[in-house]
């Protein structure tokens, strides 16, 4: 059994039926379990020379700002409407139950700034699509994505475009 399974909540119907909602919270709250999981996140990238790490509002940011530091990055949040003041760079994107805009300060990143971006849960990709989206208009050099959990029926994975840019999952459903 992958080490990280037992930590995460299956709670079905939620939010809304139909949605095997994953919950994170129990491996968050679980302090080996939380430095392990960043540090199996942070294995790929070691030697990348990853300058930005990029989460993803709300529980990318955890992930992401644990991760920035193990990778001695700098850490950009990538966020919902409403929340960070102009000038801004902005993506509107579908979600598996919704849509969404995913928003980042127009100077959040440097030209050519080697960018990771990192979230909790690969569904439909379409988040996923959005940040790189917004990686691209700020001109950063994207070197790949990481997530704690990937939904495989999903196909989230399809719409990230194969292996061009790598992208990672500790755990798969
Ligand atoms: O691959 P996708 O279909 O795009 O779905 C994945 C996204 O859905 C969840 O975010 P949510 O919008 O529920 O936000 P939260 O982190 O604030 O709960 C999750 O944290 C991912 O960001
Ligand atoms: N099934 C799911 N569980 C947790 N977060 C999600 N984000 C999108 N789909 C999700």
């Amino acid at each position: 059994m992958n080490p990280f399974e037992a930590l995460i909540r299956a709670v079905p119907d939620f939010p809304k039926p139909g949605v095997t909602f994953r919950d994170v919270t129990p491996l968050l709250a679980d302090a080996g379990g939380f430095a392990r999981c960043i540090d199996a996140l942070a294995e790929p990238w070691q030697g990348s020379q990853v300058q930005a790490v990029c989460g993803i509002e709300s529980r990318g940011f955890i992930f992401g700002a644990a991760l920035a530091q193990k990778l001695h990055a700098g850490f950009v949040p990538l966020r919902k409407p409403g929340k960070l003041p102009p000038p801004l760079v902005e993506v509107d994107y579908q979600l598996e139950y919704g849509s969404d805009r995913l928003q980042a300060r127009s100077d959040a990143l440097k030209p050519g700034e080697r960018t990771l971006i990192v979230d909790d849960v690969l569904a439909t990709g379409g988040t996923l699509a959005a940040a790189r989206q917004l990686v691209g208009m700020l001109g950063a050099e994207l070197v790949g994505a990481s997530v704690l959990i990937e939904l495989k029926a999903l196909q989230g994975r399809v719409r990230w475009g194969g292996d061009v840019v790598p992208l990672h999952s500790l755990l798969q459903y």
